[in-house]
């Protein structure tokens, strides 16, 4: 038979099992929905009993709906073909493996979960080692239909005259691929050394490290998915929290969990981990660079105890008669008094009250024995207390802070200087103070904020809570996936390109995970963060009560042609040990361009590369350029009219990746960032097949 008509053949067998596994997934879609039903008609029946048996028909009906809802939610997610693998092992028993695990009416498995330990031979078998595989099969579907198939053979010795074996080489069909908008999973191909970290325990760090394009974010991410799926129990109610760099990137890789049918994994950008603020905007590097440093915890804390720019300056309350009268340095040691015991000034209110009547009673004191008078000092305290005027009083000068208010009052540069002082120079003060100043509601919080925000929301304490038009708690709608503002009990944590984490960052992102297990991604060659070992510091506190560490190294780059990563490796030449940069495994004979482009003629060269690498691929194509230049790149390319083109800043490229890239004057990425060689290799290092640099210099070349 032809190689053509036997890869037919075994289309159609690997068809007619698919075709199974789909009338036995609609037959469990209707048995849950049957359960579900039959849920609520319990709920209905409840009314009728007793109120002991109510409760107990009420929580049945609970649990009933809400396994029928999850079920649902599994069978229902968007698969992109549900079964993509088969072993066929040397005693001829036959395993698929699929995203999703799926058994007949008589409990035979029908597919197993690429997750269970049975699949996990399709990963972990090789040549040297089959684990009594034969014959490793990777089915390629597009919805319920086989387009293809491509066989490994692991015990040559061992295959029947019965089996065919067709084709070669899954993962480089996959690598080749075009890219679209978003990530895809790499379920069928995870590669050995990939699910041995996927597979990894779960308690305590878990690091991968690893070059470009070596897999870190896809097996983060399957690693999640794993987690979930074998320790459901302890990470599933707590939840797993993924973080990326930016916007763009988290959702770059939104479609990868669920295409897993995992729903229940909240992904947020660095701008996005404190509730209710969303940040994209990026400081210039000097100043990012200052508000990450862990000096700002020594001046946030010192400018919320500083007295609030609207207090008034001395207090005159009249008791008996009589003014007592605290002058501004009476007022100030009151404060300070209150701020002593270390508590959160919106903790602290009462005391800052009773600390005040005292401080009144002082004067009040003070004042008789001059007259020879006595005064009842517990009956003062307690009539002042009562006061609306000393209420009145107390709001203005002992206010609830919130954290945006505090941060504002640092746009005052004296204010500023004061809480600054000893930490920051007078050049640091001004750059901060201006970056604050005016930062009122239309304009917005930069990325590195955020994380300032949230130092303040801990220092803060929390503002008292509104009592009137709260809704009782029955009354509450029931939203099991929604969590508590601010939540801090994930089970575990996942971050990613967590080289640039300034240590305030790790502080804030530290805090949402007091209780986790973690796994810690990145690459310390494509760091933009100024100061590494401030933030391994801060890091390893984030990690709280996660001691064991373990660590695995990526070294193969699926991302790049070898062609690309070579360009790309050179401009890093001397800042790398050449053990950190991976082995690109594709070559596919197209050079990048270089091309020497005038000052004046970059909106032109910018459009034509654009054009031909979108006349060159299938997928997307990105035009990376220097933050700064973001919006006039994207008028000059605006009339392609084409969807799979998009602009993209230095900085928000990380971790994405395009079938093509025009690189705009590497130059200016170098300038614009404290670690500059690094984040020009993060911007070469984003095509999968072709790369057109325009450059109006050479410089960039020449490693420094
Ligand atoms: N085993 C695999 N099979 C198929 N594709 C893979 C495999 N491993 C990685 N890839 C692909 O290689 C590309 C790079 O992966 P990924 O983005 O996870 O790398 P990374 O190490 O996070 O890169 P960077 O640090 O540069 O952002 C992705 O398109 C990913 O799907």
């Amino acid at each position: 038979m032809s190689e053509s008509r036997v890869r037919r053949a075994e289309i159609a067998i690997e068809q007619t099992h698919v075709n199974r596994v789909y009338v036995r997934l609609a037959e469990l879609r209707a048995q849950a929905e049957d359960m579900r039903a039959r849920g609520y008609e319990l709920g209905l029946g409840a009314q009728r009993e007793a109120v002991f048996e109510q409760a107990s028909m009420l929580y049945e009906r609970d649990m009933m709906v809400f396994h029928a809802n999850q079920t649902l939610q599994t069978l229902d997610a968007e698969y992109e073909g549900l079964v993509f693998g088969r072993l066929d092992h040397a005693d001829s028993e036959t395993v698929y493996v699929g995203r999703l695990g799926v058994r007949d009416a008589e409990f035979n498995n029908l597919v197993t979960d690429w997750r269970a330990p049975a699949a996990a031979a399709f990963y972990q078998a090789t040549a040297e080692e089959p684990m009594n595989v034969v014959r490793r099969r990777v089915i390629r579907c597009s919805g319920q239909s086989v387009l293809d198939i491509d066989d490994d053979v692991l015990m040559p010795e061992s295959v029947p005259d019965s089996m065919n074996v067709v084709g070669e080489g899954a993962l480089m069909a996959a690598l080749g691929r075009s890219r679209g908008d978003t990530m895809r999973d790499i379920v069928a191909t995870i590669q050995k050394e990939q699910d041995e970290v996927i597979r990894a325990p779960w308690r305590g760090v878990t690091e991968i490290t690893g070059g470009p394009g070596t897999g870190k974010t896809a097996v983060a991410l399957h690693r999640a998915a794993y987690l979930l799926y074998r320790y459901r129990r302890q990470l599933g109610g707590a939840g797993v929290l993924v973080v990326g760099p930016s916007g763009v990137f988290t959702n770059y890789i939104s479609r990868v969990l669920p295409s897993m049918g995992e729903t229940n994994v909240e992904l947020r950008s660095l701008g996005q981990v404190l509730d209710g603020i969303d940040a994209t905007r990026h400081d210039p590097a000097p100043l990012a660079a200052i508000k990450g440093s862990l000096r700002m915890r020594k001046v946030l804390g010192k400018a919320m105890r500083d007295t609030p720019p609207d207090a008034p300056a001395d207090m005159k309350i009249v008791y008996r008669g009589e003014v007592l009268r605290l002058d501004a340095k009476e007022l100030d040691k009151v404060r300070r008094k209150v701020h002593g015991n270390g508590a959160p000034p919106n903790r602290s209110r009462v005391r800052a009250a009773e600390t005040l009547l005292e401080a009144l009673a002082d004067k009040a004191e003070s004042y008789a024995k001059a007259d020879g008078r006595e005064i009842d000092r517990a009956q003062l305290i307690t009539d002042l207390g009562e006061r609306i005027d000393f209420h009145r009083f107390l709001v203005v000068w002992w206010p609830v802070l919130y954290p945006a208010q505090v941060l504002r009052w640092l746009g005052d540069e004296r204010r500023l200087a004061r809480a600054g002082r000893g930490v920051l120079t007078a050049e640091e003060v001004s750059l901060l103070a201006a970056s604050l100043r005016d930062r009122g509601r239309d304009r917005k919080w930069t990325v590195a904020d955020v994380a300032l925000l949230d130092e303040l929301r801990v220092l803060l304490g929390p503002p008292p809570k509104r009592r009137r038009g709260r809704r009782s708690a029955a009354e509450q709608p029931r939203d099991g996936n929604r969590r508590p503002d601010h939540y801090d009990e994930y089970s575990h944590v996942v971050v990613d390109e967590s080289q640039d984490l300034s240590p305030m960052q790790w502080r804030m992102v530290g805090r949402r995970g007091k209780y986790a297990s973690w796994t810690v991604v990145g690459d310390p060659v494509q760091s933009s963060w100024p100061d590494p070992a401030e933030a391994a510091s801060a890091r390893d506190q984030a990690f709280g009560v996660s001691t064991a560490r373990r660590r695995y190294t990526l070294r193969t780059n699926y991302r790049n042609s070898a062609e690309i990563f070579d360009l790309a490796a050179r401009v890093v030449a001397g800042h790398a040990k050449s053990d950190e940069l991976p082995r690109a495994v594709r070559t596919t004979g197209v050079v990048p361009q270089v091309r020497h482009v005038e000052a004046g003629a970059f909106e032109t060269a910018t459009q034509v590369a654009a054009k031909e690498l979108l006349d060159a691929v299938e997928g997307t194509v990105g035009v990376i350029c220097a933050m700064d230049r973001v919006d006039e790149v994207r008028r000059w390319v605006a009339g392609q009219g084409d969807e799979r083109l998009k602009v993209v800043g230095s900085l928000d490229s990380k971790g994405l990746e395009y079938d093509a890239v025009v690189l705009v004057e590497p130059t200016e990425l170098i300038e614009e960032s404290l670690t500059g060689r690094r984040v020009l290799y993060v911007a070469l290092t984003r095509a999968t097949q072709q790369l057109t640099v325009l450059a109006s210099d050479e410089a960039w070349l020449a490693p420094a």
